[in-house]
């Protein structure tokens, strides 16, 4: 395996009774690199996904996270080890404030240490931890607003200071524009480039202006096989690429 890498795929299969649906998926994401998967509907990027994330076990291959491998360990497990992930469906609370919604984020990755004694010295830290995230995705004003009477936008900032409350090595963001308008789609990527600084990003985005504009690489799947895998500059320039986006039947 690529040591260089934080999160590797190697031969990854998934098949769903008699088809398979995942073909033998090579990927590296680098350390702090922001990583987008794009490739048309019904590819497997969701399926890549609920693998990585522990969803789903591969049929075959393996899945190593900063050299660990992790295929066949459950979603909290991988959590653990670094990886979070933010859903196409949105995971909050809405009948609960803001604050609230993050503050249960991040004391779940700490739950098990809950300690008595300590609790005052925790409670700040854990409220400390939580301003924290609010003011890096913007919604410190939010804070007592009830999470269901934010806007679908605000509400998918909130879902992202949650992704980062377990403070992971590598995020995957599952369609985070879908949904919004041109201006809330300009700026939840502004967000998220600044939020994901220092991390690596593994993304779904169906805009591709969005793709083109905040990835360092790119891994296009068609048929449940990255076909290729490069830069901006190189994915526009591929021929195989081009031909898998005019709808074209691809060999790959
Ligand atoms: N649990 C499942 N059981 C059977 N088939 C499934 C299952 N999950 C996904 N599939 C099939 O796998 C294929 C890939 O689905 P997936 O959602 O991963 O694609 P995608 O690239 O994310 O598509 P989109 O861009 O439309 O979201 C589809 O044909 C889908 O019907």
């Amino acid at each position: 395996m690529n040591t260089d890498a934080i999160l590797t795929l190697r031969g990854v299969r998934k098949a769903f009774g008699a088809t398979e649906i995942i073909r033998g998926v090579d990927l590296d994401l680098r350390p702090q690199e922001r990583h987008a998967l794009i490739g048309p509907n019904g590819a497997g990027k969701s399926t890549v996904f609920h693998l990585v994330s522990g969803h789903y076990t591969p049929s075959a291959g393996e899945i190593a996270l900063a050299g660990r491998r992790i295929e066949g360990k459950g979603p909290q497990a991988i959590n653990r080890l670094g990886l979070a992930r933010s859903f196409q469906i949105t995971n909050i609370f809405p009948g609960l404030t803001v604050f609230e919604n993050l503050r249960l984020a991040v004391m779940r990755p700490r739950g098990l240490q809950f300690c008595l004694w300590k609790r005052i010295g925790r409670d700040a830290t854990i409220r400390r931890e939580t301003e924290r995230l609010l003011e890096q995705v913007r919604l410190q004003h939010r804070a007592s607003t009830l999470a269901g009477e934010m806007s679908y936008s605000e509400q998918r900032s909130l879902e992202i200071a949650m992704t980062l409350a377990s403070d992971p090595k590598v995020i995957l963001l599952d369609e985070p524009m879908a949904g919004m308008s041109n201006e809330e789609t300009a700026y939840t990527s502004d967000l998220i480039r600044t939020v994901t600084q220092g991390r690596a990003l593994l993304i779904v985005e169906h805009d591709m202006q969005v793709v083109f504009a905040l990835s360092d690489r790119i891994s296009v799947l068609v048929y449940g096989q990255v076909i290729a895998t490069g830069t901006p500059q190189e994915i526009r320039a591929n021929p195989a690429v081009k031909e898998a986006y005019l709808g074209e039947e691809v060999s790959a």
